[in-house]
Parts: C-alpha cells; sequence; structure tokens
C-alpha cells in the first residue's frame, strides 16, 4: 500500500456527515485534512463543536469563502453540505474559481467540461445535488432548476459496489442518499438476475433522526422522536425517484416503487423491508443464492444465511451493508431486509471508499473497523 499522503478538504465539517468523515479521515493512513469549513460555527475549533474528535489534528473551522484555494494545492474534497448550496460550491471548485460561491458560469458542452476539470480537484458530494441524471427530474423533484447542469451530466453515482469501474476515473462523484444505498444494493443484482419482476416493489423503510443532519428542526426533538415513530413524505420522498432512476437502469425498462421512509427513534441505522413479487418459478432460495454470489467477494456487503435476521445494531459505525431474504407467505413473493448505518455506508464511509477508488487505494483503507455492538 502506498504511504503517500493525500491532501483533502472537508466542506460541511460541523455537520453529522462531516464529522463521521473526520473521525474516518483521521484514521486513514492516506488522508491529510488541510481545510474543514463551517457556516455558522465558522471560526470554532473541532473541539469546540464536536469534543468527541478533540484529540484529532484538524485545523480550525473556516468558512468556505476563507479558503485560500491558491496556495493549499488540495487533491480530493469532500463536500458535505446541504442541497442546492453543494452544487453552486462544486461549481466554483471544478471550475477553478479562485472563490466557492460562483453564480455566473458559462454552460459548456459535457466533453469540454470534463476535460477542462480533468486532473484538477476530484470532488465527492454526499449531497443530492448530482444523483439524478435527469434534469427535468431534478427540477421537479427539488423544486428549482441546477446550477450546474452541465457538472450534473459527468457526474457518477457513487454506489461503489455497482459502479467501481466509473468510480475510478471520475473527478465528480455524487455519493447515494442512505435509503437509496440499501435498497439498490438489495434489488440491482436481483434485477439484473432477473429473478424478480420488477413490479410492485414496497420499500418499508426506517432511518435514525440523525439522517435529518444536524440542524435542529423541532420535528426531530427528542420529545417528538423517543418513545414513539412516524411515517413521513408519503408518497412523495425525494429518494424514490433516485432508486427509480437506477432500478429501471437495471430492468432496462422505467418502473415505479412503493418507498415510505419512518423515523425511529435511534441515533444512527437504516432499516429496510422490501417486498418484492418472485419471476415464474424463482424461490426466496434462489434470491439468497443469487445475492450471496454477487457480493461473494464483496468486503462492505453481507448476505446472512437462511433464518438470520439483519439488525441496525449488526452494522453500526461501520461501512457495512446487512442483507437477508425471507419467504413470505404470500405465494410469489419474497422479502429482502437491508441495515447500513446512514452515516457510513450511507454517506462518509461510502465516500471514503469512492475516494479509495479515484485515487487507486485499495478499496477498504481506512474503513476497516467492525461495527459498535450494542
Ligand atoms: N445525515 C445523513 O445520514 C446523510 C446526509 N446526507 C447528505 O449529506 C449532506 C450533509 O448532511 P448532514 O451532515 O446530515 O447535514 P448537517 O445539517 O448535519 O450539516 C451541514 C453542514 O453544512 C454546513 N452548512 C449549512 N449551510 C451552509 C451554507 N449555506 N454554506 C456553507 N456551509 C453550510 C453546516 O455548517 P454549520 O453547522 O456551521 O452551520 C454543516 O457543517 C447533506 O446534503 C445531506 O443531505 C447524505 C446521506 C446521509
Ligand atoms: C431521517 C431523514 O430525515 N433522512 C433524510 C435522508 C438523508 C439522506 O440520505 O440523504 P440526502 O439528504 O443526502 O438525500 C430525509 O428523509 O430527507
Amino acid at each position: 500500500m502506498t504511504d503517500r499522503k493525500i491532501r483533502v478538504g472537508i466542506l460541511g465539517a460541523s455537520g453529522y456527515t462531516g464529522a463521521d468523515l473526520i473521525r474516518l479521515a483521521c484514521r486513514h493512513p492516506n488522508i491529510e485534512i488541510v481545510f474543514a469549513t463551517a457556516d455558522r460555527k465558522a471560526g470554532k475549533a473541532l473541539a469546540d463543536v464536536f469534543p468527541h474528535l478533540g484529540r484529532l489534528k484538524v485545523p480550525n473551522l473556516i468558512a468556505i469563502e476563507d479558503i485560500e484555494w491558491g496556495g493549499i494545492e488540495v487533491e480530493a474534497v469532500f463536500c458535505a453540505l446541504p442541497h442546492a448550496t453543494s452544487q453552486k460550491v462544486v461549481k466554483g471548485i471544478l471550475h477553478g474559481a479562485d472563490h466557492s460561491l460562483v453564480d455566473e458560469l458559462i454552460v459548456e458542452d459535457a466533453d469540454d467540461i470534463a476535460s477542462s476539470i480533468k486532473g484538477k480537484i476530484k470532488v465527492i458530494d454526499l449531497s443530492a445535488d448530482f444523483r439524478l441524471r435527469d434534469l427535468e427530474t431534478y427540477a421537479e423533484w427539488y423544486g428549482k432548476e441546477h446550477d450546474a447542469p452541465e457538472l450534473q451530466k459527468i457526474a457518477v453515482y457513487g454506489l461503489t459496489e455497482i459502479y467501481r469501474d466509473e468510480i475510478k476515473k471520475a473527478d465528480l462523484v455524487a455519493c447515494p442518499g442512505c435509503y437509496p444505498t440499501a435498497a439498490l444494493l438489495s434489488l440491482i443484482p436481483l434485477l439484473d438476475a432477473k429473478v424478480i419482476t420488477g413490479e410492485d416493489i414496497i420499500i418499508d423503510a426506517k432511518s435514525g433522526v440523525s439522517g435529518a443532519g444536524r440542524s435542529a428542526k423541532e420535528q426531530n426533538l427528542f420529545t417528538e422522536v423517543a418513545e414513539g415513530m412516524h411515517a413521513y413524505a408519503i408518497a412523495s420522498h425525494r429518494h424514490a425517484p433516485e432508486i427509480e432512476q437506477e432500478l429501471s437502469r437495471a430492468l432496462g425498462q422505467s418502473l415505479l416503487v412503493n418507498f415510505t421512509p419512518h423515523l425511529v427513534p435511534m441515533n444512527r441505522g437504516e432499516y429496510e423491508t422490501i417486498y418484492v413479487k418472485l419471476s415464474d418459478g424463482v424461490t426466496a432460495d434462489d434470491l439468497r443464492a443469487v445475492l450471496t454470489e454477487r457480493y461473494a467477494d464483496e468486503p462492505f456487503v453481507h448476505v446472512v444465511e437462511k433464518g438470520m435476521v439483519p439488525a441496525s445494531r449488526y452494522v453500526r459505525g461501520s461501512n457495512d451493508c446487512m442483507i437477508g431474504v425471507f419467504e413470505d407467505r404470500i405465494p410469489g413473493r419474497a422479502m429482502i431486509i437491508a441495515t447500513i448505518d446512514n452515516l457510513v455506508k450511507g454517506s462518509s464511509g461510502q465516500a471514503i471508499q469512492n475516494f479509495n477508488l479515484m485515487f487507486g487505494l485499495p478499496e477498504t483503507t481506512g474503513l476497516e473497523q467492525a461495527p459498535m455492538f450494542p
């Protein structure tokens, strides 16, 4: 393994995914963090914002506008900013502007853009801004026109186990949403193998509260989350088109899914029970065999044996995705249960996995820690 240090910046370091990026990056033998940004918390030391990270050697948090791009020579930037903000900032970075928030840039051809940014800073974006390949779909679900449509065209969808070859060559990687990560890792191989039909897929998803980010919101207060649970964004969550985009590619024709997220009283973790229709003559055991074979050599995706039930506790703090397959009492149907840690495989961990690929490092570098239990 190379001992070269790659200089990186972390945008949005005072958020939940930013904190986990720093936690992981500081143990990564090839990462040197040269700047870390915040918005409201700019000017503070990391230890003041996250006492648990206080012993790590990370520069104080600065505003994005105060990054001195000319003198720092970063090779990669992790962008853990809110949607819509991210696309403006990434546009500034990849077009080589000397400041980050650029509003007026000429939209050029995707090939021109790709060649003009080659060899500059590589960006690993954790937000939703570059995930949807179709600009009309983006505008429909995010309620605005995209600020960097030319970059959206060159972004690679960062679901590592599926798009590994493209990620290796990418300049801009759009890490998937946390809900799509677990759903797609479960379903894409099954559609590829044609063992499920793609009709009537139901994704019943639950997330810990950290999935909503650190900015205080009334509905995420302890008083309103503890000892209860609720569904939200019913039949209207923006991760549905993201999941449909990728499943439709696998199926070879467009499909719709039923996707219902729920907020459950835990800090981290995501748990999805997925109901599928089997192709003729196929059993739940066949689905398990397909997934087991597909992920046999994957370091982070674990298909459990028949009868074992995945639990969010079995992946907490790790980059793992655990998948189980079950028979349904209704003939012709089966269930898949998939669980990840939303802050690791669902965001920061997958971002580092993609970074490793983009820089030719072993994919597991910095990500080998086992889950925390209980
Ligand atoms: N939480 C999760 O499980 C997942 C999150 N994501 C995505 O990752 C991104 C980060 O999420 P998360 O860490 O949860 O979010 P947080 O709300 O916890 O953190 C957001 C970060 O962005 C900074 N920030 C906010 N507004 C601005 C602005 N206008 N300009 C510059 N910086 C700004 C904040 O700074 P400050 O705190 O100082 O104001 C903070 O550092 C989001 O796009 C999110 O959707 C993706 C997958 C999973
Ligand atoms: C619990 C919760 O609120 N979760 C977030 C999803 C977090 C995520 O994956 O990310 P993106 O915001 O990057 O798409 C939500 O439902 O919007």
